[in-house]
């Protein structure tokens, strides 16, 4: 090889032309490594990066953040993915059939390197060691990561590969066709694209608990799926009018405290399902939408409202805290006057403000809503499936211990606020139609 560069330069100064050999070397190298083929690509891969870049590990955390037990959540949240867990993600990445391709390989290098070794502390490369320095760089740009989110962060990177190329174990949905089991949404995959449609239209989509929890169910299926969008939606004339205040009724004044603690639990389980959600997910406001429907919507990649939605978090008037991480998200979104407003003021916004302040991504007339979603939609669901999910989870990734914190903190604190008077009264007052939010 560098003979053939040699050659190509000949007539050069010495100096001159020993670098430019030297540098036409390396790209070749990195050219052969691209193009190398795809049955044979561990092995070569192995002895450029060295045979610890595969251990396996998914840098997505799909199936196992979404699941719907509260201890299951629990000990995943807390603790991350498991040393068996990254072992077993390493083994897996020996197996894939597919290239991931160049990109999706450095990232793996990096996150077990960050993972077992924490920040990259190595002197950088020179520039013409193209291959070491592109390693050293990806490493690098994790920066502080912690060890253990780099380690969860590889795991959920080969789940999401291997479920890609193990196309065999998939729920596969066929066209438009609806899932069964579900009492309180819809949910059909067609095109790419899984909707989940909320579907208690004369209660205005309110939440019971069994909603929350189908809906747990079904982003589980959606994360593993091989759509490439996952959409929520109203069906009717609400996107959701919210908790459904009748869960808090029927309850025995010796249950009252169990029951707070277990929706304490519930919600954050809730909320850690979007929060790590790891496709793209897109919120269709068709319509209002109230209370936690609102306050989930800034952990969702796109949120496209109906002209006719409106965004109302009225807490305060129910005695009640915010929730879905409003309380760091909407600050940070709008800051804190605006979110002041919204969050403990109640006040209700329209589509247009709500777009203006960020919290909506773009706002449809409602005669053309679903037309111009669904076709938007649809074309999005076309772009490679791998790179939307790994996008996401680059933009996502930053924040996700400090989402998990927030949230975890705002449910203790609602917990506690639906033992006060304020609260119970707040609900008993709507419960028997004196108040109207
Ligand atoms: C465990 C996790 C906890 C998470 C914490 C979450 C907190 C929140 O989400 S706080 C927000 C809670 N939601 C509300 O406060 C909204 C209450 N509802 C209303 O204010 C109104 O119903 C409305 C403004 C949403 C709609 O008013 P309107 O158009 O006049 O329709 P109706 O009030 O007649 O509603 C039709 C029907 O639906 C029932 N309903 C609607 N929303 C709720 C709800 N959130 N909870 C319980 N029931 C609700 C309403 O009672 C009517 O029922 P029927 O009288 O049986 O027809």
């Amino acid at each position: 090889m560098a003979g053939v560069t040699g050659r190509l330069v000949r007539g050069w100064c010495p100096r001159a032309v020993r670098r430019l050999s030297l540098l036409l070397t390396s790209i070749l190298q990195c050219l052969s490594f691209t193009f190398l083929p795809v049955a044979k690509f561990t092995q070569p891969f192995r002895n450029h990066f060295g045979n610890h870049c595969w251990e396996r590990r998914n840098l997505f955390c799909p199936s196992s953040s979404l699941q719907v037990p509260a201890q299951l959540h629990m000990s995943k949240t807390a603790m991350g993915a498991s040393q068996k867990d990254f072992e077993s993600a390493m083994n897996q990445v020996k197996l894939l059939e597919k290239d991931p391709g160049n990109e999706v390989k450095l990232k793996l290098y990096a996150l077990y390197k960050q993972a077992t070794e924490g920040p990259c502390s190595t002197p950088k490369p020179g520039v013409f060691d193209l291959i070491n320095k592109a390693k050293w760089d990806a490493w690098n740009a994790l920066g502080n990561l912690p060890k253990e989110t780099a380690r969860q962060n590889y795991v959920d990177l080969v789940s999401g590969l291997s479920s890609s190329s193990d196309s065999s174990s998939q729920v596969k949905p066929e066209a438009d066709r609806e899932q069964a089991g579900y009492e309180t949404l819809v949910m059909t995959s067609e095109d790419g694209i899984t909707k989940i449609m909320l579907n208690r239209p004369t209660k205005m989509n309110a939440l019971t608990t069994q909603m929350y929890q189908e809906i747990m169910l079904a982003l589980e299926a959606a994360s593993k799926d091989d759509s490439t969008i996952t959409v929520l939606t109203g069906n009717g004339s609400y996107f959701s009018s919210g908790n459904d205040l009748t869960n808090f009724t029927h309850i025995s004044p010796d249950e009252i405290e169990e029951k707070a603690r277990r929706g304490a639990i519930l919600l954050r389980d809730f909320v850690g399902c979007f929060i790590d959600f790891p496709k793209p997910l897109v919120a269709a406001v068709n319509g209002p939408a109230v209370g936690i429907s609102v306050t989930i919507l800034r952990l969702f990649d796109l949120v496209y409202a109906s002209d006719r939605a409106t965004f109302h978090t009225p807490f305060s008037h129910l005695g009640q805290t915010p929730e879905g991480c409003s309380s760091y998200t909407f600050p940070k979104l709008m800051g804190p006057g605006k979110a002041a407003e919204m969050l403990i003021f109640g006040k209700k916004l329209t589509a247009a403000e709500a777009c203006a302040q960020g919290l909506v991504t773009e706002v449809f007339p409602d005669s053309t809503f679903q037309k111009e979603v669904w076709t938007r939609l649809k074309a999005y669901s076309k772009l490679p499936r791998n790179a939307l999910r790994i996008s996401k989870q680059m933009i996502r990734n930053h924040e996700k211990e400090k989402l998990h914190a927030t949230n975890a903190e705002e449910s203790r604190i609602l917990q506690e606020r639906w033992l006060s008077d304020e609260c119970m009264n707040a609900i008993m007052n709507f419960l028997s139609r004196k108040a109207k939010m």
